[in-house]
Parts: structure tokens; C-alpha cells; sequence
């Protein structure tokens, strides 16, 4: 069978570092009803305030992470899709952008017209957001339906407790993990707490938990703070690491909204202020490098923390197209394929 297509969904990046283009690319990002929740008229002009500076601020940082070949989280997505190649034997591979491109029409434009019948979609988060997994899965949707195509879709569910995520997940972390460190902070992306309030009914759910083990499933499948804790009591776990090694906190705040907490960027001042000198940071809400890792933890990040006392932060790489991880990804594909047939 050579029609069943694994499409692999990212965020997407700008199509160059340059202002014009990043305007144009947050832009549409931020015009997304699931990143930013606001009736529409409200939604426009808070957007355009926030295009007014943010375009050249995010330009520059863009600037500073950029590759010969391209955006790093696009390269990235662009290897693990050519390793996946080897595993996935159903039909072609593909690779999808929710923002910019290649956009997630044209995609499954071509591969309706390759003959392609059946495409198993994976967004590339380990967690569940509305604003990531929801509104890719939407936008799979509405291409399908306004183009009329003729396609089953089946899709990956969020995998941030499954043994072979997990187990890929330590592996690329021993390395770093074998050397000396004083701690190790898994930073992960954060959203407005509204986000969650919205989708968790139970008024007793806790959005400042220290950690998940309270939660029921009921609200752990629909909060993405939940999961994010799980997500590194698990990794802990596996990789035999004492409590005191290691913390949570989240990233990338935007707005004046409150955001889910702790904030990583206080979280730098607090460690450098308890004596930490050697930081290790992995950021297991991303399956790429990206700005948020190469720029925001990398250089922002690093530049925080020394100045506040630190001596060195070493950013363990994200999955990437590690080898495990695409074996993992593969089974958990051929999982969410075979369950929907
Ligand atoms: C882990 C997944 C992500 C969640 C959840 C998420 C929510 C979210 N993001 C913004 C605003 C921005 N995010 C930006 C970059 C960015 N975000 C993710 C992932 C998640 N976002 C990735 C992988 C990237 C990197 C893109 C790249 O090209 O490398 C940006 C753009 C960069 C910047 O200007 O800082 C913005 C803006 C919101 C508002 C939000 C939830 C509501
Ligand atoms: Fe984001
Ligand atoms: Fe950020």
C-alpha cells in the first residue's frame, strides 16, 4: 500500500529573518483565533499593536539564529521528514507548516493529487494546546473540506508519556546528563493561564501545582501545565534524577496577560541566586531547535543567567532527527494508523 501519507505538522517560521517577512508571518500567527482568543475586531487591533515593535525585534533575533540553509526549526523538521522516510513504508512523507510554508493546503493539495487516500497527521508537540495541536488539526479540517478532498484522516495524539517519546528523550539527554551540572531545568513554552481555565471546567484544578500528581485524567488530557509537569516527572524518573536537580518553568510570555508559572526568566535570577553555577536547560516542548531554544534560552537565556551570577548554561539539543526519535515517531504513527483503521 503506497497511499497512506505521514504528514508531519510544525509551527512553522518566517520565510526570511528580514522585517517584512517576520511582520507578515506574526502576522498570521497571531491572527489565529487559537493563539489569540479575543473576538475579532478586538483581536485585529491588539495584533496591530503588538506589529507596531515586534516585527524588528523578532527580525533581529531571527537574525541571530539563522542558517546558511534556512530557519532552523524548518531545516530541522526538513531532516527528521527525510529520516522518517526510512521507517514509514505506507507512502510518501510530508512535511507541513501551520504558519507560513509550506503551508498545510498546498500539502495536502499535492498529496490528493499523488493519489494519496489516507494521511496520518502528527503535530510535532509532545503536549496538548489549543493553540498548537487544536488549531492544526483545524486547519487539516477545513482544507479538506473547502478543497473537497477525497481523504481519511486519522491523527497522532499527544505523546508526552509515551515510553518510546520518553525513552528517545533520555537518550539525547545522557550525554549532558553524564557530565557535572548543578541543575537541570526543563523550560517548556508557556500560554495564557486563560487558555487552560477554558478547557478545564473543574474549578478545584490547581494552575499553580507543583507537580501533576493530583490531576485527574479527566484534566490532565486538557491542560498543557499538567502535561508539561508530567512530562518531566517522567523524563526524572527514567533518567534517575534526585528532586533537588531539577525544575519546571515555562517561557516565551507575551502580553500582559498572566501566563502559567514559574516564568524562566525567573527562574535564571532565582538559580544563580541559590548558587548555581553550571545550568543545564532542555526545552521538551519542542521537538526542534528553534528561536525559542537557540536564541531565547541560548543566547537571551544564557546572557541572564551569567549576569546574574551563573557560570555557564548548556542548552541540551532537542530531538531533532535523532535516530531514536524518528524510530519512536514512527511507532507511535503506525500506532495512531492502525487504531483508526
Ligand atoms: C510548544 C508549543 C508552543 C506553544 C504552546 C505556543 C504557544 C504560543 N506562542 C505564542 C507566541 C509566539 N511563539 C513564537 C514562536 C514559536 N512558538 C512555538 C511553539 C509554541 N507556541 C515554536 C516552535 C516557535 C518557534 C518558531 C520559529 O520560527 O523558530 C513566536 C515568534 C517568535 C517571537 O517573536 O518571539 C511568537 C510571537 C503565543 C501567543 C502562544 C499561545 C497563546
Ligand atoms: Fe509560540
Ligand atoms: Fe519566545
Amino acid at each position: 500500500m503506497t497511499d497512506h501519507a505521514l504528514l508531519l505538522v510544525n509551527l512553522g517560521s518566517p520565510d526570511s529573518p528580514q522585517v517584512d517577512d517576520v511582520r507578515r508571518y506574526l502576522n498570521q500567527f497571531l491572527m489565529d483565533p487559537y493563539v489569540i482568543d479575543l473576538p475579532w475586531p478586538v483581536r485585529r487591533l491588539l495584533v496591530s499593536l503588538i506589529l507596531y515593535r515586534r516585527p524588528e525585534e523578532s527580525a533581529h533575533a531571527y537574525q541571530s539564529i539563522w542558517w546558511d540553509e534556512g530557519s532552523p526549526l524548518i531545516v530541522l523538521s526538513r531532516r527528521l521528514q527525510e529520516a522518517m522516510r526510512d521507517h514509514w513504508t505506507h507512502g510518501p512523507v510530508e512535511l507541513a507548516m501551520r504558519y507560513g510554508s509550506p503551508s498545510i493546503d498546498s500539502v495536502l493539495q499535492r498529496l490528493a493529487e499523488q493519489g494519496v487516500r489516507t494521511v496520518t497527521v502528527a503535530p510535532l508537540y509532545p503536549q496538548f494546546a489549543d493553540s498548537t495541536i487544536t488549531t492544526a488539526l483545524q486547519e487539516v479540517q477545513r482544507v479538506t473540506a473547502a478543497r473537497g478532498l477525497n481523504l481519511t484522516v486519522n491523527t497522532l495524539a499527544p505523546f508526552f508519556a509515551e515510553d518510546a517519546y520518553q525513552d528517545a528523550l533520555v537518550a539525547s539527554a545522557k550525554p549532558y546528563l553524564e557530565k557535572e551540572f548543578d541543575h537541570l531545568l526543563l523550560s517548556f513554552h508557556g500560554i495564557p493561564e486563560g487558555h487552560i481555565r477554558k478547557l478545564v471546567k473543574d474549578p478545584q484544578h490547581d494552575l499553580r501545582a507543583a507537580d501533576s500528581r493530583g490531576v485527574s485524567p479527566e484534566n490532565l488530557a486538557l491542560c498543557y501545565r499538567s502535561q508539561c509537569l508530567r512530562t518531566a516527572e517522567l523524563f526524572a524518573e527514567r533518567a534517575g534524577l534526585r528532586p533537588e536537580q531539577w525544575s519546571v518553568s515555562f517561557q516565551s510570555r507575551l502580553g500582559k496577560n498572566k501566563w502559567i508559572e514559574p516564568y524562566t526568566e525567573a527562574r535564571f535570577d532565582e538559580l544563580a541566586a541559590r548558587g548555581v553555577k553550571k545550568l543545564l536547560v532542555m526545552s521538551p516542548a519542542f521537538v526542534a531547535d528553534c528561536i525559542e531554544t537557540l536564541e531565547e534560552l541560548g543566547i537571551r537565556g544564557r546572557e541572564q543567567f551569567i549576569e546574574a551570577g551563573g557560570e555557564e548554561l548548556t542548552l541540551v539539543p532537542c530531538l531533532n532527527d535523532q535516530s531514536q526519535w524518528a524510530r519512536a515517531l514512527n511507532a507511535l504513527c503506525e500506532q495512531a494508523a492502525s487504531q483508526s483503521k
